[in-house]
């Protein structure tokens, strides 16, 4: 299924893993209670003003911590379409809140206890929170960008105004928003049916603003086929919530807006996508001027031209002519030998073994080499490694110098909520107390490991 590319978070050099509060392991389908954020719990549970909501004290006791999660059944305003998977026996439906988001609405295609799940977060408990968000169906703050179309590209977007590196260019709450399961567990045709049920009963102008969306230059399609087109060709992967009880189990999302973006290998925006929200943000990840047009990458952008090409070809269906995959062949040569050389410092950056050759001087280069490259996108992770190498060798001034800029960096690419912003503002404010601090000196010049458990690379 063609979808656009995540973002991977491949900085997982922390000794202690701030992200996972039960440990790192996948949960067990069922979940359990305990294992949940309690800030989530209160969150969810102070914004409902439903009587049949379990306090946080209430969820702790469930013996079956994923079913509590489910009590608060939410009122779907269309929800009478169902299949079951002989193959996993899960019942898949088709869920629409006609009022989500002051009247947007949203459709899921997912098993009901998932579509209550997702419907305990802040975006359906609390309106407030999406308040502002989806400035396009009916908008009261004027556009950064304007729609026009692009030869050989179809319609794109352009920057109406000066817009600078962190700027918020749009936002999308949820739109079409479905289980991967539901398209790996159902026959096609049941499969196609809820996908364009789930659309049909979506407010009209959100479901018109859907059935105009590209479908690849594919035209007579029947309806269904058409929804399963316009799918195919502008939805995102999400990856599900770490609280979710089914967290193994992605999706793939629809925002009518963002769709309108076109790739560039190089792009000069971004995405990440918010559970409290269920939104997504998109930021300029470098000064746009006015008339350029405003890009994103579909795929990993760190990957040779040959790769890129295949890879947007295999999924899309397009031809990429975007400047990196068009310029003169000794620049093209030089950008894969840079790309190459990126991958594998990565490999010796990540890794915490006494034998790495990490060091602040090989972070200098990584930091380097992504500018040499364009890719803003990833510059946070670069900084983030360098404050890593020189708070390993007790620099702690350069290391906050890096910190700072991997916060500036990434808060509009992940968000501020991200583990990896987090560990650097943490990194920032107390590098001696950082979990960085002194380790790769104390790694080749301390002791001689401890054989077996938790010994070496904790990869
Ligand atoms: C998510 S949509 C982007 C918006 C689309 N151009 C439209 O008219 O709504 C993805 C489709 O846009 C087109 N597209 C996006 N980036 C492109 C590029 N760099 N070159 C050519 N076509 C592109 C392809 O048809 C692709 O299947």
């Amino acid at each position: 299924h063609s979808s656009n590319h995540q973002h991977q978070h491949p900085l997982h050099h922390h000794h202690h893993d701030l992200g996972a509060v039960c440990g790192s392991g996948a949960l067990p389908l069922d979940g359990d209670a305990t294992c949940r954020s309690d800030i989530e719990y209160l969150a969810a549970s102070q914004k409902d003003n439903s009587t049949t909501q379990p306090t946080p004290e209430e969820r702790r006791q469930c013996p079956h911590g994923a079913d509590c999660d489910y009590q608060h059944k939410h009122a779907w305003t269309h929800s009478n379409q169902c299949f079951t998977s002989a193959k996993s026996n899960l019942e898949f439906c088709a869920f629409t809140d006609t009022s989500f988001a002051n009247g947007r609405g949203t459709s899921f295609v997912m098993p009901a206890r998932r579509a209550d799940y997702i419907a305990t977060s802040p975006a359906f408990t609390d309106p407030e929170v999406v308040a502002g968000v989806n400035q396009d169906l009916v908008r009261t703050i004027p556009a950064v960008y304007e729609m026009r179309e692009f030869p050989g590209k179809g319609m794109g977007l352009v920057a109406a105004k000066l817009i600078r590196r962190g700027d918020l260019i749009m936002a999308n709450t949820v739109s079409l928003v479905i289980d991967y399961r539901a398209f790996e567990d159902l026959p096609k045709e049941e499969y196609q049916q809820l996908q364009a049920f789930a659309v049909d009963n979506l407010p009209p102008a959100h479901r018109d603003a859907i059935m105009r969306l590209s479908t690849h230059f594919a035209s007579d399609l029947p309806h269904i086929a058409r929804v399963d087109k316009i799918a195919a060709t502008n939805a995102f992967d999400i990856e599900p919530d770490a609280d979710d009880a089914e967290q193994d189990h992605g999706f793939f999302v629809v925002f009518p807006e963002i769709a309108r973006m076109n790739h560039d290998c190089r792009p000069n925006a971004d995405y990440y996508f918010d559970h409290a929200t269920l939104t997504q943000y998109i930021h300029a990840t470098r000064d746009i001027a006015v008339g350029e047009e405003i890009t994103l990458s579909y795929i990993n952008p760190v990957m040779t031209r040959a790769a890129r090409l295949r890879k947007l070809q295999r999924n899309w269906g397009f031809e990429c002519a975007c400047s990196a995959c068009t310029q003169e062949r000794a620049l093209t040569e030089a950008s894969d030998k840079r790309i190459r050389q990126i991958n594998k410092l990565k490999d010796d950056l990540t890794s915490w073994a006494p034998g790495s050759r990490a060091s602040p001087a090989m972070a200098e280069l990584f930091v380097s080499l992504h500018q040499q490259e364009r890719l803003e996108s990833a510059m946070y992770e670069a900084y983030a490694f360098a404050a890593a190498e020189y708070n390993g060798v007790g620099e702690p001034w350069t290391a906050i110098k890096y910190a700072r800029l991997a916060v500036d960096w990434g808060i509009p690419i992940v968000g501020p909520k991200d583990r990896d912003v987090l560990d650097m503002e943490a990194l920032a404010e107390d590098p001696w107390g950082h979990w960085s601090w002194m380790l790769r000196s104390k790694k080749r010049f301390g002791p001689p490991e401890e054989k077996g458990e938790g010994a070496g690379d904790d990869e």
